[in-house]
């Protein structure tokens, strides 16, 4: 009943020109520095559920963007990056409102979704989006980044000897998968678990994608992502040059898995809810690009990849560049089993392109980082290391570690 009087709240064409509504940044900016009680909310907040593995956090360093320019409130995890995942979300995994701010404005850091905890954390009018990718492709590259760490793929890894471990785990999933281990999430339908389902549970499923279609205002399409940041940015009433971005989390090519005919089936067999949702959602997709108006989704496209070429060629001197030949600050985190790439920036520039730049290309917890300090005045709390589940996470998603440890307070300027 919630979720209808939520739909029913929204206006009846999402992508109306809403621009008069927003405050300008630099007023919102300008407003919390002076301490004057500010409410974001002529902005309307945002949710991004960041689901893995599908291009999030691109979409989260745009947020970054935004939101830091704009003044906003984030809502972060209590402890690190991530909302205690894989548990399913609950309002006390959020840090404490800062002082001075009457709502968050923008969440958008990985979690399990449970939206009954999620919706009472937000205002009203929160609008709330997410990103799917291809199944197949999703897949992959989870099975890829997270060999070491999803019980079922490292079982299938050391059965693999020297065959491919990707293979090996497709030919019989049912014998490495332990469904209630917890650590297991990611190993079935990834996107489903992140977006809170039971890749198991069918005969909720109707109504469970119904919930979803309710709750999100929003869902990108990693495959045609220029038209999803437009339809983004119209929603949340951002420039064209807002939405410029480079690629973040880019594997190494010989870390991608090539794909026969018989593998893609069996991953798409052994993944079927998320086949189904990202069907339905691809489906619904071009219905909200239409209700957009083709003919000015193509030609915003076009706008927004020159703005983005030309922010892209100001801002970075080489892409794809590995780890090893990365600063700290600019050195994405690392998995066990797949190498992750980053930017070089461009010498020679003003301080302020600079700090422009290298937010522009700063990988996704070192961002956190400064933004959580930013808020707080204060460094992320550590993960505590002594229950299993925690242990797992700290595991899974290792902290940064910053060469010079004054870094970690004031990453950027
Ligand atoms: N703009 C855009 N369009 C399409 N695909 C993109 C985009 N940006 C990032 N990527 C690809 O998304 C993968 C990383 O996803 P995430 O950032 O969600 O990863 S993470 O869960 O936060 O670790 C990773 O895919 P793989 O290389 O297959 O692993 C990125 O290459």
């Amino acid at each position: 009943q919630e979720l209808a009087v939520n739909a029913k709240q929204r206006p009846a064409n999402l992508y109306q020109d809403h621009k008069e509504r927003r405050v300008t940044p630099s007023l919102a900016a300008q407003a919390k520095k002076d301490s004057i009680h500010f409410t974001w909310s002529y902005i309307p907040p945002v949710v991004f559920l960041k689901t893995h593995k599908t291009g999030g956090s691109t979409v989260q360093n745009v947020l970054f963007r935004m939101g830091e320019k704009d003044g906003a409130t984030f809502a972060f995890p209590y402890y690190t990056y991530q909302f205690s995942y894989p548990d399913k979300f609950r309002a006390d995994f959020v840090d404490e409102l800062p002082e001075g701010s009457s709502n968050f404005d923008i969440l958008c850091s990985h979690m399990r979704l449970d939206i009954e905890e999620l919706r009472p954390m937000m205002l009203p009018n929160t609008i709330y989006v997410t990103i799917l990718r291809d199944p197949v492709r999703t897949f992959e590259s989870v099975f890829s980044c997270y060999t070491s760490t999803v019980p079922a793929f490292t079982l299938a890894k050391k059965a693999a000897e020297h065959r491919s471990a990707l293979s090996m785990f497709l030919e019989s999933p049912e014998s490495f998968w332990d469904p209630k281990e917890p650590r297991n999430g990611l190993a079935k339908n990834p996107m489903s678990f992140d977006l809170g389902l039971d890749g198991q549970k069918w005969d909720s499923w109707p109504t469970d994608l119904t919930q979803l279609e309710e709750t999100f205002q929003l869902v990108m399409i990693a495959e045609h992502f220029d038209e999803s940041l437009v339809l983004l940015g119209a929603l949340l009433k951002l420039e064209l040059e807002e939405l410029a971005y480079v690629h973040f989390n880019t594997r190494s090519a010989q870390d991608l898995t090539p794909l026969d005919d018989i593998t893609k089936a069996r991953i798409r067999a052994w993944n079927r809810m998320d086949v189904l949702l990202y069907d339905f959602f691809l489906h619904l997709f071009w219905e909200k690009a239409a209700r957009y108006g083709m003919e000015r989704l193509k030609k915003d496209v076009a706008r927004l990849r020159a703005s983005t070429d030309r922010i892209r060629q100001k801002c970075v001197s080489r892409k794809e560049v590995p780890p090893g030949e990365l600063e700290d600050l600019l050195r994405p985190v690392q998995t066990d089993s797949a190498t992750i790439l980053g930017y070089h920036v461009q010498g020679n520039l003003t301080k302020q392109a600079q700090g422009f730049c290298m937010r522009f290309v700063l990988p996704e917890r070192h961002y956190h980082a400064h933004l959580y300090f930013q808020q707080y005045g204060r460094a992320m709390r550590p993960v505590p290391t002594t229950s299993f589940s925690i242990s797992f996470k700290s595991h899974m998603f290792p902290r940064i570690q910053f060469s010079n440890p004054s870094k970690v307070q004031h990453p950027i300027t």
